[in-house]
Formats: structure tokens, sequence, C-alpha cells
């Protein structure tokens, strides 16, 4: 949903200075910066625990933070002006399993005043529209992380963060959400995507590399093979890895 009121449309999606996070006193982020532009898909890759859900949650606004700034369309993140500008989805559903996808979809799309018709488009741009009707409870997993990306759609927001969406998905499934998420790009969206299976960075226009709390890259995949020489994401990962400085092992 464009509002000329927030933030100018020549801001970049996200602006990162000096993000520090140290959560129960443990430093997670020790001093990130980073710049998105919008209408890309950005991959966040890194292996498990190094930091991607802490780095997402600080974009949204709900990560209590140290140091630092977090600028989100143009916004402090987490201000009241991008509750209708960015869509969310955690690595949890935060769908309500008692009701339908339709009664769910109707719920949040009340709650954010998203037109009427909302919630019939984002059903069927997640493929749901064969259980419309059924309780989430009864849904399959992967189903059920769809509500949750249905939800997330409403109100067709300028920026969505996704928190491991293809997680536990088969692969025809995977394919298609990555079809959904490069449509929504190419129609302006800008996409933060997290995953920690590599192969998933080709459908990606940018990659961040991360690795116990920093970036270890942030590129096109092409540059990043070219840059190490490696054949593959993977590959290249663990040659930064190799040769990253000792600051940043
Ligand atoms: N409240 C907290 N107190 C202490 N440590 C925390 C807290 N929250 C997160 N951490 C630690 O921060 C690190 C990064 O966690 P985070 O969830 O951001 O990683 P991740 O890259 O998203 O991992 P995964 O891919 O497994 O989801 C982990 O080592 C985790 O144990």
């Amino acid at each position: 949903m464009m509002n000329s009121s927030a933030g100018s449309s020549g801001d970049p999606a996200i602006r990162i200075d000096g993000l520090v996070v140290r959560p129960g006193g443990t430093t997670v982020l020790p001093g990130l910066d980073l710049v998105v532009e919008r209408g890309s898909v950005t991959g966040l890759l890194g292996p498990s625990g190094c930091g991607k859900t802490t780095l997402l949650r600080s974009v949204v606004g709900v990560q209590r933070t140290t140091a630092g700034t977090v600028t989100v369309l143009g916004r402090p993140a987490g201000s009241a002006a991008l509750r209708d500008r960015v869509g969310y989805v955690t690595q949890a559903p935060s769908v309500y399993g008692d009701l339908t996808v339709a009664e769910n979809l109707d719920h949040f799309a009340a709650i954010l005043g998203a037109p009427p018709g909302d919630p019939a488009r984002v059903t069927a741009q997640v493929g749901l529209d064969a259980h419309r009707r059924t309780p989430v409870a009864r849904l399959s997993g992967g189903q059920r992380a769809r509500v949750s990306l249905a939800a997330a759609l409403l109100g067709h927001p300028e920026l969505l963060v996704l928190d491991e969406p293809t997680v536990g998905l088969d692969p025809v499934l995977r394919q298609e959400l990555w079809q959904l998420f490069r449509a929504l790009a190419a129609d302006g969206a800008t996409l933060l995507v997290s995953s920690h299976v590599m192969d998933e960075a080709t459908r990606c226009d940018r990659l961040l590399l991360m690795r116990e709390g920093r970036l270890l890259a942030h590129d096109t995949p092409a540059a990043l093979l070219a840059a190490t020489g490696a054949p593959d994401v993977e590959t290249a990962f663990l040659t930064l890895v190799r040769t990253a400085p000792e600051a940043a092992r």
C-alpha cells in the first residue's frame, strides 16, 4: 500500500548503521551496517544460530537493540507509520488454529484496514483456494506456513520480511513460493528472505552471507561466485569464511 506521507520512495528499503544486539548479555550482532535497495529479493543466508532471526526482528522493529539505527522505508524500524507497509512472517505460524483460512484472513484484514477482496486475493496468491473453509489446525505444516504468508501479504506491503519461509516444504511448493516472491518483487515489493539452504541463493537478486553476527558478503550471486572463484554459493561461503579477516571469524 503506497503512503506518500511516510518516507519518500527514494529512501532505501532498509538502512542499518552500527547495529549492536546483545540479548541476555550475549553479543549476537556486534555492529552491523547494511543498505537494501527497493524492488529486489535479498537472501539472508548463514548457518543456524548466526543471527538471521535477530537481524530480521531488528528490521521489523520487535528486537531490543543495544546500539545503532535501523531505518525502514525512511522511518525508524517498528514505527506506527510502517504497520501496513511491512509484512513479517516468523518461523512459527502466527495464525489461529481454531479459525478457518478465510476467517483468519478476514480477521487480520479488518485489523489492518486492508481493502475488501484482499483476503481472496492473497488466498489465491499462496494457492490455498481449495482450503478457504478449513480450520488452520487441520492443515499440513506447509499449508499453515502459507496461511501466515497470506496474512503478511494483506494490504500490499512494500517490504516483506520472511524468516525461512520454505523450511520443511517439498521441492514443488518451494519452487512455487519462489515464483511468488519473484512476482511480488517484479510488482515493486522488496523482499528480505532468510534461509539456511544455500541452493535457494540463485533465486535471489542479492545475497547477504552471514556468520557469527557479521556479514561476510553482500553481492549478487554471480559477483559472489566470480569474486571467490567458487562453483556454487556454498563453496563461496566456505571460501569467504577461510579468507575473512581475523576480526570476522
Ligand atoms: N534472548 C536471548 N538470549 C541469549 N541468546 C540469544 C537470545 N536470543 C537469541 N540468542 C542467541 O543468538 C544467536 C542467534 O540467534 P538467531 O535466532 O538470530 O539465529 P538464526 O541465524 O536465525 O538461527 P536459525 O537459522 O537456527 O533460526 C543464537 O546463538 C541464539 O542462541
